[in-house]
């Protein structure tokens, strides 16, 4: 454990008498990529609102001391903490280098895009090369494919200097390739920062987690590294009863060792 490290403890939220998240725990720290994952309707989301200020919950989320539950959103964002929803939420009339300047709190007229290069700064040109966007910065965020967009949307968090980076179902709808592009970006940020992903796609989770959560109808069902919770019986037949075969044999798939990455880490 260590100041940098996102604590979640016993939380739990409610919708009007009914319990979405009913009392999770988990850890994520900076150098791992780490996954909460479950069935439809686990609570994985609700979770990631809980720890953002968007829904209101008991028990307690820490980044390093401080408590992140019961403060406003705008504070908790301030304090480093920054997410993607499941749809992409870029503004598609701007550039990529507006959405940036946007996101850095920096306002560039348009007349200045012709001389847009020049004045980039360095947290944007970083937060470029790092998500592979350099060659974008004039191209309306709009004509982005899917997977460029999701990038667009990390590289605004990077630039805001996000400590932690919650990310939901970032690889949703994006092909084989971006899916790589994209875990391989995720280990790169996460050297840092401190990342957790939401995600239904199993083969992304076997490649890419260090760590893995799976929550079930608002519960820790398992949780360790992939081989454990793949070994584990109850997640099989968690997804067995809810996700069909295709999910089943993806859970049970050996999974591949991948450079770079604390597998193996355990709470
Ligand atoms: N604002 C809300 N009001 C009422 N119920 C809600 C609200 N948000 C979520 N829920 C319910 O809480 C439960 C958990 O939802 P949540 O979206 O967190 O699940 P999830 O694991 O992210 O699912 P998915 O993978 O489908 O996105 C679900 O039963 C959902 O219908």
């Amino acid at each position: 454990m260590t100041d940098d490290s996102l604590v979640v403890t016993d939380l739990h939220v409610e919708f009007s008498g009914f319990v979405a998240v009913g009392g999770v725990s988990f850890d994520a720290h900076p150098g791992e990529v780490r996954f909460l994952i479950g069935p439809n309707g686990a609570g994985k989301t609700t979770c990631i609102d809980a720890v953002t200020g968007l829904a209101k919950a008991t028990g307690s989320a820490r980044l390093g001391e401080r408590e992140l539950l019961g403060r406003p959103v705008h504070k908790i964002v301030r304090l480093g903490i920054g997410r993607t929803f499941q749809t992409a939420s870029v503004f598609d009339e701007l550039t990529v280098l507006q959405n940036l300047d946007i996101a850095a709190g920096r306002h560039r007229p348009s007349v200045s895009l012709l001389r847009a290069r020049r004045g980039v700064e360095e947290s944007i040109e970083q937060a470029l090369e790092e998500t592979g966007l350099a060659g974008e910065l004039a191209t309306p965020a709009g004509i982005l494919s899917h997977g460029q967009k999701q990038w667009l949307e990390i590289a605004m968090l990077l630039v805001q200097d996000a400590k932690v980076l919650l990310l939901d179902e970032p690889v949703a709808g994006m092909s084989q390739d971006e899916r790589t592009a994209t875990g391989e970006l995720l280990q790169r940020i996460a050297a840092k920062r401190i990342v957790l992903v939401v995600e239904h796609d199993m083969d992304f989770m076997r490649r890419f987690a260090t760590r893995v959560t799976v929550l079930h109808q608002g519960k820790v069902l398992s949780q360790g590294t992939v081989a454990d919770v793949q070994a584990d019986p109850r997640v099989q037949e968690v997804y067995l009863g809810t996700a069909g075969a295709a999910t089943t044999a993806a859970m049970s798939a050996v999974p591949e060792p991948v450079a770079g990455t604390r597998q193996g880490q355990e709470d």
